[in-house]
């Protein structure tokens, strides 16, 4: 596992007019992980993620993407380092195919027609890399395709475009049990592809199936970033539901940046 955070970010506030949303946020992520984005509603997740794909400016703090200080002025910026977000509503045009969809707005042409063969080829071998046999063609207006085809097609859509870091707002919400474990699976994948990947999710069991790491949101500041393996959902719960875990080691605690210092947790 990498040690150097793909995205860091330090100190981070966000306030709308007197409402302080963010306060002195340090979150990490890594290549080759998931890292859970957990918290109560309100705690600020989606805030947060707005932030980091340039949505939202924010009122302080600092980013380093490998190592190094950026800046995210806008959604282009971050596009530009490889950051996508994959929302709940997943932005697909119901009235166009897979392909279509992949490409939308990045066709590839042949003179002035549309080269169909490389689109759908490239396609192919983005769902194939990713081992989605759920898609039976390539050809299949997005409006047929169910819940978690649909998120696998978003999600494909990030992998074609090579993104660095894709964040996956909720994606198993309103999945059958069946279509959560292929897409969990594919969360799993695309880390083990080598991307950095953040999931909120509101289900610890989502969580501890597919996570290397949690980090906790309680209003507005980040309380812990752990690795999974290092706490149990009981004490996951209390740090989003209380801010703080009695039972959670001095170690991790102190590790964490309970003030937002901009340590990155319990990181060994
Ligand atoms: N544009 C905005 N203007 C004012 N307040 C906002 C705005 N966006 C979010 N907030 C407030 O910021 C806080 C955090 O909201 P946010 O949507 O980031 O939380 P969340 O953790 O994503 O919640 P949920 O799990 O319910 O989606 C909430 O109190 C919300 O009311």
């Amino acid at each position: 596992m990498s040690e150097t955070p793909l995205l860091e970010l330090r100190g981070v506030d966000k306030s709308f007019g007197p409402v302080q949303v963010l306060r002195d946020v340090a979150f990490s992520v890594y290549p080759g992980q998931v890292t859970a984005l957990v918290g109560d509603n309100g705690a600020g997740k989606s805030t947060l993620v707005k932030c980091i794909s340039g949505i939202y400016g924010t009122d302080a703090g600092e980013f380093f993407f490998e190592g190094r200080p950026v800046t995210v002025n806008g959604p282009r910026d971050a596009a530009g380092l490889g950051i996508d977000v994959v929302y709940q509503d997943l932005a697909l045009c119901d009235n166009l195919d897979i392909v279509q969809n992949m490409f939308l707005g990045r066709e590839r042409r042949s003179g002035l027609v549309l080269d169909e063969p490389a689109m759908e080829e490239l396609a192919a071998k983005t769902l194939a890399g990713l081992s989605i046999r759920t898609i039976s063609s390539l050809r299949q207006h997005v409006s047929s395709l169910s819940g978690g085809q649909r998120q696998t097609v978003a999600i494909a859509k990030a992998v074609l475009w090579n993104s660095r870091l894709v964040i996956l707002d909720e994606p198993m919400a309103a999945l059958g049990l069946a279509q959560t474990a292929q897409v969990l699976e594919l969360v799993r994948r695309l880390a083990d592809n080598g991307l950095a990947v953040v999931l909120i999710s509101h289900n610890m069991n989502d969580v501890f199936a597919v996570s290397d790491r949690i980090a906790t949101l309680y209003l507005g500041q980040m309380v812990a970033q752990v690795r999974t393996t290092d706490v149990t959902h009981a004490q996951v719960v209390e740090l989003i539901t209380s801010g703080r875990s009695g039972s959670l080691g001095t170690a991790g605690r102190n590790a964490n940046g309970y003030r937002g210092t901009g340590t990155t947790g319990a990181e060994k």
